[in-house]
């Protein structure tokens, strides 16, 4: 079954469209991921299907429903995490998560009993009669996942819920996350992680200006660039090194230096044999060579051949 098919979804700031006929299609039990660089559209996109924000054009079903002509069943089947932290901190963290759930039509002993489960389930129950200001940055994350599943949604969006916060809740969050999609929702996750997304989502669109560029699970967009292949070089010192040389080389496309980290990163033609010839263009730049590897192309690497930009730095 289709939990979601958004159909040339469009939303236009004056002339400028932040989502472009968007398309896509999220199934029963997936962990569906939109990765996109800053201002590729995510947030615009996930605001509409929460019924936040008018589409300008395009349409949202739900289980087959229209969602702009079935506002009760879409609130009460969709829960949004948002990026921005929704909580009230003059309230405790259980009458946040009351009162979210009373949103999202939960009434009487079950609004109860479902906002205590779900305080429990993002390990907050021994916090709740405490203040959310007193809180970390982690469990105030936390809080916010609880306020947006005490309905058990069927479909959960999760705007960047990991931006800003220690290690240690986000792995939580990222096991909540698989938890919650076992227990039986649909799960959306946006990141500009690509880790994250990697190895988490069972599926994943590449957004980029607004439209989707690429979907599939990670194999197929791999898949989309096994002409390409990657050379990671270590050297004791990138002093010296001549970019200019190395893009000579035939079939070399890109060439990426960190010099912290002293490695030199050479996207390439699978087919072209030319590592030798960046090997001995380096020794000729007077490079002392550390470690060779070819490196497997990962969702960084697909979205840098498909946009011309890095996610990090975009
Ligand atoms: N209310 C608004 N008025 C005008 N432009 C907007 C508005 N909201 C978003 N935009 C623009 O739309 C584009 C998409 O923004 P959006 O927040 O959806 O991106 P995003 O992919 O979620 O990025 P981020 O990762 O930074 O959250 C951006 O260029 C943004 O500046």
């Amino acid at each position: 079954m289709n939990v979601l098919e958004l159909k040339e979804l469009t939303k236009k700031f004056g002339d400028f469209a932040a989502v472009d006929r968007l398309s896509l299609t999220v199934k029963e039990g997936e962990i569906f991921g939109l990765l996109g660089a800053n201002g590729a559209g995510k947030s615009t996109t996930i605001n509409m299907i929460a019924s936040l924000l008018p589409s300008t054009k395009g349409e949202i079903e739900l289980m087959g429903r229209i969602i702009a002509k079935n506002a009760k069943f879409a609130k009460t089947n969709i829960g949004l995490v948002p990026q921005e932290l929704a909580i009230y901190e003059e309230m405790t963290a259980y009458e946040n998560v009351h009162f979210f759930a009373g949103l999202y039509g939960l009434r009487g002993s079950l609004l109860k009993s479902r906002a205590e489960e779900a305080l429990a389930f993002t390990g907050l129950q021994d916090k709740k009669r405490s203040y959310p200001r007193d809180f970390s940055g982690g469990m105030k994350r936390r809080l916010n996942i609880a306020c947006a599943i005490a309905h058990r949604p069927k479909l959960i969006i999760m705007d960047e819920p990991t931006v800003g916060i220690d290690p240690q809740s986000r792995r939580y969050i990222l096991n909540s996350v698989r938890k919650l999609n076992e227990m039986g929702s649909t799960i959306i996750y946006t990141s500009h992680y690509m880790e994250e997304v990697e190895e988490l989502c069972t599926r994943i669109a590449i957004i980029d200006h607004g439209k989707t560029i690429a979907e599939g699970t990670k194999e197929q967009l791999k898949s989309i660039i096994t002409d390409r292949k990657t050379v990671g070089i270590s050297v004791r010192s990138t002093e010296g090194l001549q970019i200019d040389k190395l893009l000579e080389i035939a079939g070399v496309r890109e060439v990426e230096l960190d010099e912290e980290r002293r490695t030199v990163t050479i996207a390439s033609d699978a087919e072209v044999n030319n590592l030798n010839r960046m090997i001995q263009q380096l020794l000729e730049d007077g490079m002392e060579i550390r470690a060779v590897d070819e490196r497997q192309p990962n969702l960084e690497t697909v979205f840098l051949t498909l946009t011309g930009r890095s996610l990090r730095d975009s």
